[in-house]
């Protein structure tokens, strides 16, 4: 197929170019291929026009502590580890750490910004005292270590790994057999003063928090480091709050979840001091930078680029037709572009290419309309970045600490 490929995912109604170009004032949304990696949030930064057009730190460093550099931390240990170098990596934010016991490490990409390595609760602590200016963790550490506090600004909630929820459960056999909801386990006969419900957890904020939320008196709380759900067959707990991925530690030990017995769901989240934003110079922009990698990379993860050829007498012809199917608008638009065939010693415009992104969930019943309007020769592949005119998210940030 002959196609010059172009780099937006907007319809273009005036002739699409033969040479792909970035617009330099009206791109509103880019996907990427094709640039050295090195160079591609400076060029699509020049390529979108930003309503917010410099950050301004406001108040300088004075207010906090002296340090020029802006600290990042990240889970030194345990399951969002791994993900959570992977994630930056595959937003050119790959983390240079000389060997695995060193504690603190640069980003290349981000001259001014230090990584510390640290346990997750460590890093929550430590955004609270100033130590860490941002943070990668879990929702539910944010939520049992942060204990509300407003210093602590959520970022961006939805990282897309480390996926889990802090979950109240109960045996499934003797007296709590038949239990099945909170309710149900709030009215047992066996709870009172002298002999309260019995719960291990290591989250000794929240727990007691939720229970008091709902309006359960009589309980008691325990605390362990790990292996939790041995707790109610070993006779030291009736209960466990922890966290429940797969189910299957539960259900190993003879465990269940019950119905309104969920505190939080949980998945990675990028986390800031308030403070350090509003007073550190240079952290605004850096977690600007961050943020807009790791929306344009989470964005396109869930997205494939489709590329087809359609018979058509002209663009709008072929853009008519493509409106008629549901799936097929792309994220504003189909781009249309004219392929050249030569005939006969001739050049002519038979076929047009037409570019679009398509959800991953989508992409059978999208081949589909495509070929039920005169699309042939589909070609997909996967997108790498999306990056929008402004991310909402960063929006909401600027509102949040009142800029
Ligand atoms: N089963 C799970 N599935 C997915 N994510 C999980 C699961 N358990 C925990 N997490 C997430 O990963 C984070 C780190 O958990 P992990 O078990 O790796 O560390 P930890 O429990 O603090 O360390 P350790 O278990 O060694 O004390 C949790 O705070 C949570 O956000
Ligand atoms: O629903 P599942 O997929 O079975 O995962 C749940 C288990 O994962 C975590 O434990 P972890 O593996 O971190 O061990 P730990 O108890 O030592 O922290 C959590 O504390 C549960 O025990
Ligand atoms: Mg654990």
């Amino acid at each position: 197929m002959s196609i010059a490929t172009p780099l937006t995912t907007t319809l273009q109604r005036s002739p699409p170019p033969l040479v792909p170009s970035f617009s330099p004032i009206h791109a509103t949304t880019v996907s990427v291929t094709g640039i050295p990696k090195r160079c591609l949030l400076r060029m699509v930064t020049s390529c979108v026009s930003h309503s917010q057009s410099s950050v301004q730190n406001g108040v300088t460093d004075a207010v906090v502590s002296g340090r020029n550099q802006i600290r990042l931390g990240l889970p030194s240990k345990g399951r969002m580890a791994t993900d959570t170098l992977d994630l930056l990596k595959d937003c050119q934010l790959s983390v240079k750490q000389v060997n695995p016991r060193q504690y603190v490490a640069q980003i290349p990409q981000l001259p001014n910004t230090e990584v510390w390595f640290q346990r997750p609760k460590d890093i929550v602590r430590k955004l609270l005292s100033g130590d860490l200016d941002l943070g990668i963790v879990g929702l539910d550490i944010v939520s049992e270590f942060g204990q509300g506090n407003e210093d602590l600004i959520i970022v961006h909630e939805a990282l897309n790994f480390g996926d889990c929820h802090l979950s109240l459960a109960i045996p499934n056999y003797g007296i709590f057999e038949n239990i099945n909801s909170l309710k149900e386990l709030a009215h047992m006969p066996q709870w009172t003063k002298e002999r309260p419900l019995r719960v291990a957890t290591g989250f000794t904020y929240l727990g007691p928090k939720f229970m008091k939320e709902n309006g359960i008196k009589h309980v008691t709380f325990s605390t362990a480091d790990g292996a939790l759900e041995a707790a109610p067959a070993m006779g030291i707990a009736d209960a466990i709050l922890d966290l429940v991925s797969s189910g299957t530690t539960l259900k190993e030990n003879n465990l269940k979840e019950i119905e309104g017995g969920v505190v939080l769901q949980s998945q990675a989240a990028l986390v800031a001091s308030r403070r350090a934003l509003t007073e550190r110079t240079g952290a605004l922009d850096t977690v600007h930078e961050i943020l807009e990698r790791l929306e344009a990379h989470l964005k396109a993860a869930g997205q494939f680029t489709v590329v087809a050829n359609m018979r058509g007498t002209d663009a709008e012809e072929v853009a008519a037709r493509l409106k008629t199917q549901p799936s097929l608008s792309g994220l504003q638009g189909p781009t249309i572009s004219p392929v050249y065939c030569k005939r006969d010693g001739k050049v002519s415009i038979e076929f047009y290419a037409i570019v679009i992104c398509i959800p991953k969930k989508a992409l059978y019943e999208s081949v589909q309309q495509l070929r039920a309007v005169g699309g042939s020769g589909v070609l997909v592949s996967p997108l790498t970045y999306i990056f929008d005119e402004e991310t909402p998210r960063w929006s909401q940030l600027l509102s949040n600490l009142g800029l």
